[in-house]
């Protein structure tokens, strides 16, 4: 159930882009990276967007999901990372997970068991998840809800003074 207490935290096309890139820089001074793996789906708009900025053209993906809607269920792993970028790793190659955001930390736990030696970024944090991320942006409070924006639309707001018009 939607919690009545928890904020919200409406993020924008823009403010997204703005903070991607923002996360972009801040891995731009840390080496080449050979291969960016995106935890989908919430990681596959940041991740095409770190990958444009640092020049890495192979792109993995792996699925991992632990929320429907504002309810966290069992981690379940529906695509795992293709042998070709595990060996990549094993061969000592540098790779980098991105998501969109830690929480609670579990979907970054079971994907880091994956790839122990990769460099973990997220463009939001919590709490709660921040120390397993190696890089992030922004932390929010652990009873706020990021709203990306693929999740909004452009909607009627009421006035603050709660009038109708
Ligand atoms: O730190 P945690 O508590 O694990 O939460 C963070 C994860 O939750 C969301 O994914 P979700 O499972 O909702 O799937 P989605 O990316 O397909 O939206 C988000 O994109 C992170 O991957
Ligand atoms: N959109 C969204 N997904 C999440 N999954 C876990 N926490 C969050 C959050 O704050 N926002
Ligand atoms: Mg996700």
């Amino acid at each position: 159930m939607t919690d009545p207490n928890q904020k919200s935290f409406p993020v924008t096309w823009d403010q997204f882009h703005r903070d991607s890139r923002a996360l972009a820089w801040r891995l731009a001074g840390m080496g080449t990276f050979d291969a960016v793996v995106a935890i989908a789906r919430g990681g596959l708009v940041p991740a095409a967007i770190v990958a444009r900025e640092l020049n890495i053209r192979t792109v993995e993906t792996v699925a991992v999901k632990s929320y429907d809607h504002q309810n966290q269920s069992g981690i379940q792993v529906l695509k795992p990372i293709s042998q070709q970028v595990l060996d990549l790793a094993k061969t000592g190659k540098k790779i980098l997970i991105v998501d969109d955001l830690v929480d609670t930390g579990s979907t970054a736990r079971v994907v880091r068991e994956m790839l122990p030696g990769a460099h973990f970024a997220t463009v939001y944090a919590k709490p709660k998840g921040r120390d397993l991320v190696d890089t992030f942006i922004t932390e929010v409070s652990q009873d706020t809800w990021i709203f990306f924006p693929w999740d909004l639309d452009v909607a009627y707001v009421a006035p603050i003074s709660g009038g109708t018009d």
